[in-house]
């Protein structure tokens, strides 16, 4: 065994690290190394753009003129199959963090999240037009898809080494002489865009040639309903009393009352499911992956009915716990993309212990289904501005000219205050400065 699995062994790591928003970024870095989650280098290289630099972006997407930043932070408390995760996230919305974070304690207390997966199936879409008999080219393409799925494989030995490569060939009717062949492949710990991609051009002109149609489109469908995730929770009633709710029972059913609102209603729907992928997005961007096309099949598969519908349920468990599932298509990758080209994606998939792309979605998934619990528990009872705004109000308050400790002194004063106007901001930060004598 290798000394990095035996010390793995040793050191049982906690995702619990209280009072950690407290703390400067530095002094959390540091944390990140006590705690054993970070060598001292790797933390180290977090600071500021994290060894992003103009060299790194212009070999990334075109036209490059500078960088872009985003806050990367970490979410605590996360148990996922019995083990402790810290969770990166890079996310422009002030709260994300914090509600991951608070929700992930209150599963912990059910014994966190329990995860699995499909087998990681990117699949290509070949369109073939003008096909002359549907039934003669259904009839030849199911004949040959155990010849057609090895010529496949045969321009792909390395994903076929790595255990992956084309499983099935399914055919489907679009229209009177509209065929898609599907090409299911299993692509590992890549998405397997670019793969699937070539793979379709590769097998066109054949399969174009065996059904007599002409060729159309040749791409990989984002709808990734082979490569889905499932993930579900538990959270006793009593962990949901909190201040002025003392009720755990009654924030559990005011959050059932909100699921059966989504369920009922797309318009409601379509705003659970932003708090869903507020988790997911801000993991896969942490992560590097490419987040639009997880957006994209999310939404689809929401739709999948013919109405839009919640990702996610909440229902009363045999014990009166609040029981969460969440099962979305969620294609990742660790290799590839920008795993290969932004240091800090490497960093940030080292620090979740990501072992894989389908662990990846899974933990990306447990981040979703906490977002989503804290939002609806804040929903259904404070409402969302306490929370949200008070974590809003640190950027008010910077946005006004706060600096160092004023940004929280002038920030705890908007909340207390429940305004969030930047002219508020401006007056309370001068009467604070003049206090201190400080000049800002
Ligand atoms: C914000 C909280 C967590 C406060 O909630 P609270 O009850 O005031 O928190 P607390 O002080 O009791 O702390 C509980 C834990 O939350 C975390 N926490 C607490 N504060 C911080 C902080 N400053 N920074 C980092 N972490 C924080 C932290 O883990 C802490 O545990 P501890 O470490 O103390 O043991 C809660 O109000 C909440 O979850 N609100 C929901 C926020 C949310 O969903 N934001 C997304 C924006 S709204 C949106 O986009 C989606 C939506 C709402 O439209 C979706 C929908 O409609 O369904
Ligand atoms: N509609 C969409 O979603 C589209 C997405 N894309 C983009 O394509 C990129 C993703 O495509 P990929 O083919 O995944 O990336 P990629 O072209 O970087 O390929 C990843 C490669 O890594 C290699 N590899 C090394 N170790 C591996 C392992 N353990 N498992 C699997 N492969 C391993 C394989 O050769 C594999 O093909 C993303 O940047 C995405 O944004 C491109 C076109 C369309």
């Amino acid at each position: 065994m290798s000394d990095d699995k035996v010390q793995t062994l040793k050191v049982k790591r906690s995702s619990r690290l209280s009072g950690f928003y407290r703390q400067t970024p530095e002094s959390r870095r540091t944390r990140l190394v006590e705690s054993r989650w970070l060598a001292p280098e790797e933390a180290e290289a977090c600071a500021g753009l994290g060894g992003f630099d103009e060299a790194c972006a212009d070999a990334m997407v075109e036209n490059v003129i500078g960088l872009h930043g985003l806050p990367l932070g970490v979410a605590l408390n996360f148990v996922v199959n019995a083990q402790d995760r810290l969770l990166p996230m890079a996310v422009e919305e002030p709260s994300i963090i914090a509600a991951a974070s608070y929700a992930a304690r209150l599963c912990a207390e059910g014994g966190g999240f329990s995860v699995s997966w499909d087998e990681p199936i990117t699949t290509a879409q070949v369109q073939l037009l003008e096909v002359p008999s549907l039934t003669a080219a259904e009839t030849v393409l199911r004949t040959r898809a155990p010849e057609l799925l090895a010529e496949a494989n045969a321009c792909m030995g390395a994903m076929c080494a790595r255990g992956g490569g084309a499983r099935e060939l399914e055919v489907r009717v679009l229209d009177a002489t509209t065929l898609v062949v599907h090409v299911h492949v299993d692509t590992r710990d890549a998405m397997g865009a670019n793969l699937v991609n070539g793979l379709a051009e590769r097998m066109a002109p054949r399969l174009a040639a065996l059904t007599g149609g002409r060729v159309g489109l040749k791409i990989l469908t984002n709808l990734a309903d082979r490569r889905k995730v499932y993930v579900r929770t538990t959270v006793p009633a009593s962990a949901l009393a909190s201040e002025g709710f003392p009720d755990g029972t009654a924030v559990r059913d005011a959050i059932l009352e909100a699921q059966l609102f989504a369920e009922m209603d797309p318009y409601r729907a379509v705003t659970h499911n932003k708090g869903v992928m507020n988790g997911v997005d801000a993991v896969l961007v942490a992560c590097g992956n490419d987040w639009r096309a997880v957006e994209a099949g999310a939404h689809a598969y929401a739709a999948r009915s013919g109405v839009y519908r919640p990702l996610t349920s909440w229902k009363q468990g045999p014990a009166g716990e609040l029981v969460g599932l969440l099962e979305m298509p969620l294609a990742t990758s660790t290799v590839g993309g920008a795993a290969r080209s932004h240091p800090g994606v490497q960093r940030a998939l080292k620090l979740a212990r990501v072992t894989s792309a389908v662990d990846l979605a899974g933990v990306a998934a447990a981040a979703g289904l906490a977002t989503n619990l804290a939002a609806l528990k804040a929903l259904s009872t404070e409402g969302i501005q306490k929370g949200h705004m008070a974590l809003h109000a640190r950027r008010v308050a910077a946005e006004a000219g706060a600096q160092g400790e004023l940004v929280e002194i002038v920030a705890e004063r908007l909340a207390r205050e429940r305004v969030y106007r930047p002219e508020r901001a401006r007056e309370i930060l001068a009467e604070e400065a003049g206090r201190k004598g400080t000049v800002r």
